[in-house]
């Protein structure tokens, strides 16, 4: 899908919220080439609330101000349909975000909303190999919406953020071992974006070795990941509210740009690697059909596939089923609310 010839057309980016801080935070690197490559030409068609069209106006002077050899246009929309027309790659991030004691289910019923009318936009308009990636939390379940009301694009196009997590559990266990997060591979977040996440360690490598084999030789063992690293990293963006004043912005936005990276070019920046990625399930593991749960997977040119076939410890199944039953229930939730389309 992606283009890696300059004579071929360019790839329409469809990025909404996009006057909110991770749309700040990740407009100009989509237009250097930091998402899809420095041979992709790329047109952004920019999504916000009226109010904030103005303050829109002003970044997408920015954009032109930069000359980027890679960017061919940028258009504004208030219009969901009209921003979809033609999408090839749709960043969905414009949501309110979470505050202070709020956790991320909060805000399911006030962005709900927004993500039933995107996915009809998406429907109607979007290209026929769109590829979809909600950001906006409750990540997984908004994904679920929006892929719930666009019934004609097929559902494996349809995935959520948990890179961000996915980061931040190489960055807890590179500082835990006294290595550098290039050196470690094979990490995987399993189940929702949420407190309830299981972040394991179970199949990483530290440099070629067992991640646990090398934290048990630092005294870290169960005891660790279930009161250290577990909690700290999937309550990391409680903690950055806390300590930030705001939920996160520039990890995010790098997230969704590896995100979207791995998935749709064959030639990832990083090169082939395991990453995680919510994807509506098709009965991996044994998670429910069509639930977006996050899972290890392997990706590139624009497809993934769920890494099969790994055995997880007693305790981490239980977390993993912790975490696919709050999935459960926040599908639950949405369909009682009348949220979820007809798929
Ligand atoms: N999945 C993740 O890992 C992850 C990480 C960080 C943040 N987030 C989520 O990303 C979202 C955005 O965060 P932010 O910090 O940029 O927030 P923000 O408030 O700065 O920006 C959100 C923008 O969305 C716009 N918006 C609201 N409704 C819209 C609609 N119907 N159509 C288009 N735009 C609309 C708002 O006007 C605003 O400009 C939040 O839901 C946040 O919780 C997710
Ligand atoms: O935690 C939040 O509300 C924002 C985001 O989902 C994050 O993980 O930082």
């Amino acid at each position: 899908m992606v283009h890696h010839n300059a004579q071929k057309p360019a790839v329409v980016v469809t990025l909404t919220g996009a006057a909110g801080q991770i749309g700040y935070a990740t407009l100009f690197r989509i237009a250097s080439g930091a998402m899809l490559g420095a041979n992709t030409r790329i047109r952004l068609n920019l999504l916000e609330i009226p109010q904030a069209l103005g303050a829109l106006e002003g970044t997408a002077m920015e954009l032109t101000d930069c000359s980027f050899d890679l960017l061919d246009g940028v258009n504004i929309f208030s219009d969901p349909r009209r921003a979809f027309e033609g999408c090839d790659v749709a960043l969905l991030v414009g949501a309110k975000p979470r505050s202070k004691g709020m956790e991320r289910a909060d805000l399911l019923e006030a962005n709900g909303a927004i993500f039933s009318e995107q996915g009809r936009a998406l429907n109607e308009g979007a290209s026929s190999d769109v590829r979809v990636t909600v950001v906006g939390n409750p990540a997984n379940t908004n994904a679920l919406i929006t892929a719930s009301h666009a019934p004609d694009i097929p559902l494996e196009r349809f995935t959520a953020l948990t890179r961000l997590d996915h980061n931040r559990a190489v960055a807890q266990l590179a500082k835990a071992t006294g290595v550098h997060p290039r050196d470690i591979e094979g990490v995987a977040i399993w189940g929702n974006h949420s407190a309830s996440q299981f972040p394991s360690l179970e199949h990483a490598t530290i440099a070629g070795r067992a991640a646990l084999e090398v934290l048990a030789e630092k005294n870290l063992g169960e005891q660790w990941l279930s009161k250290e690293f577990i909690p700290r990293v999937a309550n990391r963006g409680a903690e950055i509210i806390q300590v930030r004043g705001g939920s996160s912005v520039g990890s995010a936005a790098n997230a969704a740009l590896e995100h979207v990276n791995l998935w749709n070019t064959s030639n990832s920046v990083k090169g082939p690697q395991i990453t995680s990625m919510a994807v509506p399930s098709t009965g991996e593991y044994g998670v429910e059909e069509g639930l977006i749960c996050s899972f290890p997977v392997t990706c590139g040119g624009g497809e993934y596939r769920v890494q099969e076939g790994l055995k997880l410890s007693e305790a981490g199944r239980r977390r993993f089923e912790k975490s696919v039953e709050e999935l459960r229930q926040e599908k639950a939730a949405v369909e009682s609310l009348g949220l979820l389309g007809n798929r």
